[in-house]
């Protein structure tokens, strides 16, 4: 199938116009506050946190494999764009995601989500360090400067009227929670992939579960949002709403890749234990990840996939130190891994997409064993969500510890790697542990 546009995209004179101001100090908080039904929300360390309301253009696609088809549309869009004096933060940035695997089928519960969706926002907010600024993007026959000024006159009088403080962050609650996978499904489903792994089949395979949830209140994303963007600076904090007003949002800790200017940083983020509840046993949790045959064997697959899934679309891979992440309740083992390219950010996410790190390795056997045991739709879950730009440049995240929500209903997402040695009755605590990233924020 052929990614599908909005109607300004396939109109032959459209064009696209940007104006761009600076706001007074405003924080991310600030900007969700005034509510303007964002539907993207993206703040990761060391770069500006965006917001989109509306769209300028947008693209959608049945699933990752059409990113090759998706890339060259919105070049489309840039393409006449007049040159811009705008500061680099400021100029517009395509915000989106996809689902997990390929032939994704929009239904419920995730309806409103396609295979793959990425929005040119009419409205477009970037909170840098020392400033924030709006940007209006129109993308059309008609679109013109004029309009845009007076769009952006009206949305910048209601961000500087914002009163943060009056807005409540209190979570919904959860009532109850009802685990889409039973303790014996999950105990064949880890038999069966060890039995394949035995017989060479497999190294690595990383199944997952859904946790639903009954919310006490609706869900309320701006609430969410401003309670994961306080309590995870290390992460990657993102938000996608549907028109129905479904969202699907997380403080992901995992990279999936950045490209800034022809530099690569992606990295391995896999084999976890949980946080010590005092120092020495954090410390000597910490030296067991570190040491762990297993757990190394789990994160070697990991990053020498990467590695080799990168060598057609970059130059110079090369690992640096490898380190322990800790998160809130659990602790990883990390490998930033660089390169250099003058490839696109979407051809190096089709590159990387899915890595052992949510997937498995080889991507084939761990992809049909995937969806020969779990019994629910990954949708969005675990696959990349992010930004690029006009330059090819951007960021994605790889979508875990992520939940989808809609009124009082949520589903919450965890998986864990599975290979020769795994013990289902502990990788089954680890997903437990996995969703308190999440659940935290809706309890
Ligand atoms: C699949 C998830 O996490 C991934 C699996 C990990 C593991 O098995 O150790 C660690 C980090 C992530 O790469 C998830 O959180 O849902």
């Amino acid at each position: 199938m052929e990614p599908r546009q909005d109607a300004s995209c396939g109109v032959e004179d459209a064009r696209l116009v940007t104006e761009t101001v600076r706001l007074a100090e405003t924080s991310l908080v600030d900007v969700l506050r005034a509510d303007f039904r964002a539907h993207a929300v993206w703040s990761a360390p060391g770069e500006p946190s965006l917001v989109g309301c509306g769209a300028a253009a947008s693209v959608t696609a049945s699933g990752p494999g059409e990113l090759d088809a998706v890339r060259e549309r919105v070049e489309s869009v840039f393409a006449d764009a007049p040159a811009s004096d705008a500061p680099a933060v400021a100029r517009p940035r395509v915000l989106g995601g996809m689902a997990f695997h390929d032939g994704h089928r929009e239904s419920p519960p995730w309806s409103g989500f396609p295979g793959v969706a990425f929005v040119l926002p009419h409205v477009q907010f970037a909170v840098a360090e020392d400033a924030t600024y709006l940007t209006v993007n129109e993308f059309g026959p008609e679109a013109d400067a004029g309009s845009a000024r007076r769009t952006m006159a009206r949305v910048r009088e209601s961000v500087e009227a914002v009163d943060a403080a009056s807005v409540s962050v209190d979570p919904p609650g959860i009532v109850a929670e009802h685990p889409t996978t039973t303790r014996a499904a999950w105990r064949e489903a880890v038999a069966d992939a060890t039995a394949r792994i035995a017989a060479g089949d497999l190294e690595k395979v990383v199944l997952a579960q859904a946790l639903d949830a009954e919310l006490g209140d609706s869900f309320d994303l701006v609430s969410a949002m401003t309670r994961i963007e306080r309590g995870h600076p290390e992460c990657f904090r993102f938000a996608f709403r549907a028109n129905d007003g479904g969202a699907f949002f997380g403080p992901s800790p995992e990279r999936l890749v950045s490209r800034r200017g022809g530099r690569v940083e992606t990295g391995a983020l896999a084999a976890t234990v949980s946080r010590g509840d005092t120092a020495a046993e954090d410390a000597e949790l910490e030296r067991e990840l570190r040491s762990s045959e297993k757990l190394v064997y789990e994160h070697e697959v990991v990053e020498d996939s990467i590695r080799e899934q990168l060598a057609p679309v970059a130059r110079n891979v090369r690992s640096g130190d490898r380190r322990v992440k800790k998160l809130a309740s659990v602790q990883h083992l990390f490998t930033p891994i660089a390169a250099d390219t003058d490839r696109h950010v979407l051809e190096l996410v089709d590159a990387l997409h899915p890595t052992p790190a949510v997937g498995g390795r080889p991507p084939d056997a761990a992809l049909e064993t995937i969806r020969e045991a779990e019994a629910f739709d990954r949708g969005w879950y675990a696959a990349p969500v992010g930004w690029f730009d006009a330059d090819g440049d951007g960021t994605f995240a790889v979508a875990i510890r992520s939940a989808l929500a809609r009124d009082r209903d949520a589903h919450l997402y965890a998986g864990a790697g599975i290979v020769a040695d795994s013990d289902a009755d502990a990788e089954w605590d680890e997903i437990q542990l996995k969703f308190d990233s999440v659940r935290a924020h809706l309890s």
